[in-house]
């Protein structure tokens, strides 16, 4: 497979620090963004100033407006994004190629992960899927960062890790993307609820019970799914539940914080909040949860809140007089 070139479409935060990865790993690459404009100002200024603001870009990145062929496309727009982006796309740009899938969510509607988009709306391409603790901002800087890249072949998926690492980005490949996309949906999910604790102020305690139990809910529904729970164990799962629970630069855990401090989904979004994928995807995590009858009380807590069922004090009160139950 030759591995030299990449088409990286999507220009927010994720789609230019991945560019800079992948420049930084030694390819040569293409961001498409979504004007023209925009393409001649990122190249001019050398910065994609919306996205990563101050961030200076490789050399070896280059923004259209127009994705052209390339050895590998990754995609970086929002998960909701993704099946009307493949719509719009030439087949031909990936028919056999590397499709690599970074959006961390799950599709309104239809339930699926990215990679089920994939195959649906590009069955001839070859599908990855990447996640694990990275903010933007990091990758970009070239601050140290891991990651986990799966695919169904383990040994596709080592060489395309081999492509795209470099010296401050290290994927891991792994053959399970059911464990790995579910566990980067879901994460969103769970940093919301964290960052509702941090907002109403209900302690680390709290919120560290949160992320167990949470992390509980993720391997019943992994494996409900047909992937391996021990995914979990690795930068998708465990790494970025971390990272995203306990940050308060993640986007889902500051959405969470506005909620516990008693602001309302739509008045937060109104007030133009930055993606938050937890907030599309918590119903339907809900909604998959109960196609496989598998038990969510978390999810369905965030579920609640989010779509305005419920109130966090009337949730935190429901969930801590559950029936007292063996740990395991
Ligand atoms: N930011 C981060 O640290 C990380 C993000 N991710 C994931 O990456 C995904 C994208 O997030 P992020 O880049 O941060 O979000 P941003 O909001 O920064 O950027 C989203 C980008 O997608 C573009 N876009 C939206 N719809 C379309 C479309 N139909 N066609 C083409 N482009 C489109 C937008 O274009 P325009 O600017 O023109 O509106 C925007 O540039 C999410 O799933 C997120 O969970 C994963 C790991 C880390
Ligand atoms: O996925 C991320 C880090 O791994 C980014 O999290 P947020 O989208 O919550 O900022």
């Amino acid at each position: 497979m030759r591995l030299e070139t990449v088409s990286v479409i999507g220009g927010g935060a994720w789609g230019t620090a991945l560019a800079q990865a992948a420049a930084m790993a030694g390819r040569s690459v293409s961001l498409v963004v979504r004007d023209a404009d925009k393409a001649a100002r990122i190249n001019s200024s050398r910065c994609n100033e919306a996205a990563l603001p101050g961030q200076a870009l490789s050399p070896a990145v280059t923004a259209v407006a127009e994705a052209a062929s390339a050895d590998i496309v990754i995609l970086a727009v929002p998960a909701q994004a993704t099946r009307g982006l493949l719509a719009a796309l030439d087949p031909a740009l990936l028919a056999g190629r590397p499709v690599v899938l970074s959006a961390k969510g799950l599709e309104t509607g239809t339930l699926a992960r990215q990679s089920e988009i994939l195959a649906d709306m590009a069955p001839d391409a070859m599908g990855f899927v990447l996640s694990g603790p990275s903010f933007a901002a990091d990758v970009a800087a070239g601050r140290p960062t891991a990651v986990t890249l799966a695919g169904d072949d383990a040994s596709d998926a080592s060489d395309l890790a081999s492509a795209l690492a470099g010296p401050s980005f290290r994927p891991y490949a792994a053959d399970d993307r059911i464990g790995v996309e579910i566990a980067g949906a879901l994460k969103n999910v769970y940093a919301l609820a964290c960052g509702a604790v941090e907002g109403a102020n209900l302690g680390a305690s709290a919120r560290a019970a949160l992320i167990a139990r949470g992390y509980a809910e993720m391997a019943r529904m992994v494996t409900a799914m047909g992937g391996s729970a021990h995914t979990l164990t690795g930068l998708a799962g465990l790494g970025d539940l971390t990272l995203t629970c306990t940050s308060i630069q993640s986007r889902n855990y500051q959405f969470g914080m506005a909620l516990g401090a008693g602001r309302r989904t739509g008045d937060i979004l109104a007030g133009g909040a930055a993606l938050a994928e937890g907030v599309a995807t918590a119903p339907v995590a809900a909604a998959l949860a109960r196609s496989l009858d598998v038990e969510v009380p978390l999810i369905d807590a965030v579920d609640a809140v989010i779509t305005g069922k419920s109130e966090i004090a009337a949730i935190v009160a429901g969930l801590m007089s559950r029936p007292l139950k063996k740990e395991h």
